[in-house]
């Protein structure tokens, strides 16, 4: 990292996505984000589908502050010198019987017993994606909710719960405007953190939806289009 040559007013703060854009397809940590995100000099948003105590472990773990998206939107944490506090929207509720209805048709979420997948969900539930779609959405629609798939699982979300919905709420409490950020991501629960920040990069691996509403794709896929990103942005602020 070029820390001392960086101009830290000058830099964005980072919306940035978990699986597919700081790991590989299987879910696996690059361990050179660590760094790249830890000298990041400014603010940096982990905005992912997944449930809260991933992104927060992995802020632990990088050593950054604990500013998250969690749940696609449906869980906002912010824990850090300045500010402790946590936002839930969507419904859990709802997103259960839409399980249950699932359940009730012969299909399984397909996460196993333990379902370490949804054991600590707040707002909404996920899917696997060998589990049928059509259904899924199908009974989704008649509770009033949608299915988003990340590339890496289902998600049943209320439809008025995205990740930009999440980044506005830690943008507001940081004194931030949303378009201020530079968001980095690989599918279509990013299209909506993409479309609040002001500038937008998906990684080579991402999916048609993201593809279509970044500003920009990278030539490099997964953690390697996100250096890429970063460095990027690095040449041009
Ligand atoms: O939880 C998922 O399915 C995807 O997570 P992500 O938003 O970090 O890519
Ligand atoms: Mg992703």
């Amino acid at each position: 990292m070029d820390r001392a040559d960086d101009a830290p007013d000058a830099r964005p703060p980072l919306a940035v996505d978990i699986d597919g854009t700081l790991t590989d397809r299987n879910r696996v940590v690059d361990p050179r984000i660590f760094d790249a995100l830890r000298g990041w000099p400014a603010p940096v948003v982990l905005a992912t589908g997944k449930a809260l105590p991933y992104p927060v472990a992995l802020c632990e773990f990088v050593g950054l502050p604990t500013l998250v998206v969690a749940e696609n939107g449906g869980v906002v944490c912010l824990d850090t010198d300045t500010h402790d506090e946590i936002v839930a929207a969507g419904d859990r509720a709802a997103a259960d019987r839409v399980a249950a209805a699932y359940r009730d048709a012969g299909h399984d979420l397909g996460w196993g017993s333990l379902d370490l997948v949804n054991r600590w969900r707040e707002t909404e539930i996920a899917v696997s994606r060998d589990a049928p779609l059509a259904p899924l959405r199908e009974i989704a629609v008649d509770h009033g909710l949608d299915v988003v798939d990340t590339g890496f699982a289902y998600h049943v979300v209320s439809p008025d719960v995205d990740k930009g919905y999440g980044l506005s709420i830690v943008a507001d409490r940081l004194g931030r405007d949303p378009a201020e950020f530079v968001a980095i991501g690989d599918s279509a629960n990013d299209v909506a953190t993409f479309e609040a920040a002001g500038r937008s990069f998906a990684v080579a691996n991402a999916d048609e939806a993201a593809t279509r509403a970044a500003d920009r794709v990278t030539d490099a896929a997964y953690a390697d289009g996100f250096l890429e990103a970063l460095r990027i942005v690095r040449s041009s602020s």
